[in-house]
């Protein structure tokens, strides 16, 4: 799918018509969720329940692994759990980086052989961890060098262990919650090196909500299961999906560069790595009103400049900010590069390759992107990689370019945020498919 949207050059885009828009739920928060509702036993609600793919992948992995799922009148979801009781050999996590990593431990909880598979771009992303951890927690696990399909059998057994968090903290966040459905008692997980850090305080979070054992976080190195079990006392979890910094932030983006909106349904108190986004408005200039209930954002009086921002744990932000950083003045430089090659594009060189053709300049210098502002954005034909930030990224730039844009592939949206487009045209933007 083609989506064909109209630019009004780089400053007179028409004012909405309709100036608030309210930011999707969390694939983060709701993945977690599906997971939680599945290792504890008993029911529970997911109010706000997401829909995208990887939301999507999520609910149908916890139903492959023996949960029922029942849709509400109300919209939310009912999730009964028995523990983990799989209904067929085969997990298919859709595209979810998130979804493979979190819930490969949890399917390991299964004494059955088990084949894990994803879609897209999750076949050449990198498994190699649990090639070398499954094993020290008496899993028997063959990968295909590194990569999807995995095929495991355990059960696993919590046991002391140090691993790796510098590649992604996903990992970990699986490693969590499988350690606490087997009632972990005075077991630690060691971490080195730990990227992503409030990601894993979500995953934290939401253990909490669902009732589940949490561990002690000794400064994101040592996660300490005490000798205590399990107290889990059966009663009913009422969880609401959080709203999505991620998706978000774009929404926000569009806000400073583009006219002045109201966002609602972000939550200024969640532990959600991408809410770091109020930060980069500020320090350009951005103006900001945070509200109890809508955060309104507005392009500065004298125009957005440049800024310094390190978001090497919340490198999601990295399409939002490059589409905030082009429309500044002056050279921007976000640190954290190196976070970037193994999601779903290597999504440097693909911001690099897509602004590039858009007249945006960004260099890469080792772990920092710099980008330099243009008020001259060139409306051409770009594409998404398969990559929902990247068409994001390029969708709002298109709105100051001088002309038509066209985004091929624009369905990557789907991946997380799949009203995105239709809000854009809440907020006054002409998108138009083909
Ligand atoms: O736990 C999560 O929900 C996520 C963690 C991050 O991954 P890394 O930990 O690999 O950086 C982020 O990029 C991803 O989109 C979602
Ligand atoms: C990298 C992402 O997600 P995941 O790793 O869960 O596929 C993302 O949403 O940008």
């Amino acid at each position: 799918m083609k989506a064909i949207i109209k630019g009004y050059g780089f400053n007179n885009f028409p004012s909405a018509k309709k100036n608030s828009v309210h930011a999707p739920a969390s694939k983060s928060s709701m993945q977690r969720a599906c997971a939680a509702a599945l290792v504890r036993k008993g029911e529970s609600i997911i109010r706000n329940p997401g829909k995208s793919n990887d939301d999507i992948a999520g609910l149908n992995v916890i139903q492959t692994l023996g949960a029922e799922v029942e849709n509400l009148e109300d919209g939310s979801l009912k999730i009964i759990s028995d523990g983990i009781d799989p209904v067929s050999s085969v997990v298919n996590n859709g595209e979810a980086g998130l979804g493979i990593r979190m819930f490969t431990p949890i399917v390991a909880l299964s004494k059955k052989e088990m084949l894990i598979n994803g879609e897209g771009s999750l076949l050449t992303r990198p498994m190699d961890f649990f090639d070398e951890v499954m094993p020290q927690l008496g899993v028997q696990i063959a990968s295909n060098e590194g990569k999807l399909p995995i095929k495991i059998q355990g059960p696993l057994q919590p046991k002391d262990i140090t691993i790796d968090g510098s590649l992604s903290s996903q990992f970990l966040t699986g490693l969590l919650l499988a350690y606490a459905a087997k009632d972990a008692k005075n077991v630690t997980i060691n971490v080195t090196n730990l990227k992503s850090k409030p990601y894993v305080d979500l995953t934290l979070s939401v253990m909490e909500s669902f009732l589940l054992k949490v561990p002690e976080n000794r400064n994101y190195e040592a996660f300490y299961f005490d000798e205590t079990p399990d107290t889990e006392s059966g009663d009913f979890v009422d969880y609401t999906v959080e709203g999505d910094w991620s998706g978000g932030a774009f929404l926000l983006v569009f806000g400073a560069i583009a006219g002045n909106i109201k966002v609602a349904g972000l939550d200024i108190a969640s532990t959600q790595a991408d809410k770091k986004i109020l930060e980069a408005l500020e320090s350009c200039g951005a103006q900001l009103l945070i509200g109890e209930k809508e955060i309104e954002v507005a392009s500065s009086g004298d125009g957005l400049k440049a800024f310094e921002f390190d978001a090497t744990d919340c490198p999601d932000l990295f399409p939002p900010l490059a589409a905030l950083a082009a429309c500044c003045k002056g050279i921007t430089k976000i640190t954290g590069v190196h976070r970037l090659a193994h999601k779903e594009s290597n999504r440097a060189l693909t911001i690099q390759e897509e602004l590039g053709k858009m007249n945006i300049k960004v260099v890469l210098n080792d772990n920092v992107m710099e980008i330099e502002g243009t008020t001259k954005i060139k409306a051409v034909t770009v594409h998404s990689h398969h990559d929902h930030r990247i068409a994001m990224m390029c969708a709002l730039l298109a709105l100051k370019a001088d002309g038509e844009t066209t985004i091929e592939v624009a369905e990557a949206i789907n991946k997380s945020y799949p009203d995105f487009y239709r809000h854009l045209q809440e907020l006054n933007a002409s998108v138009n498919f083909k």
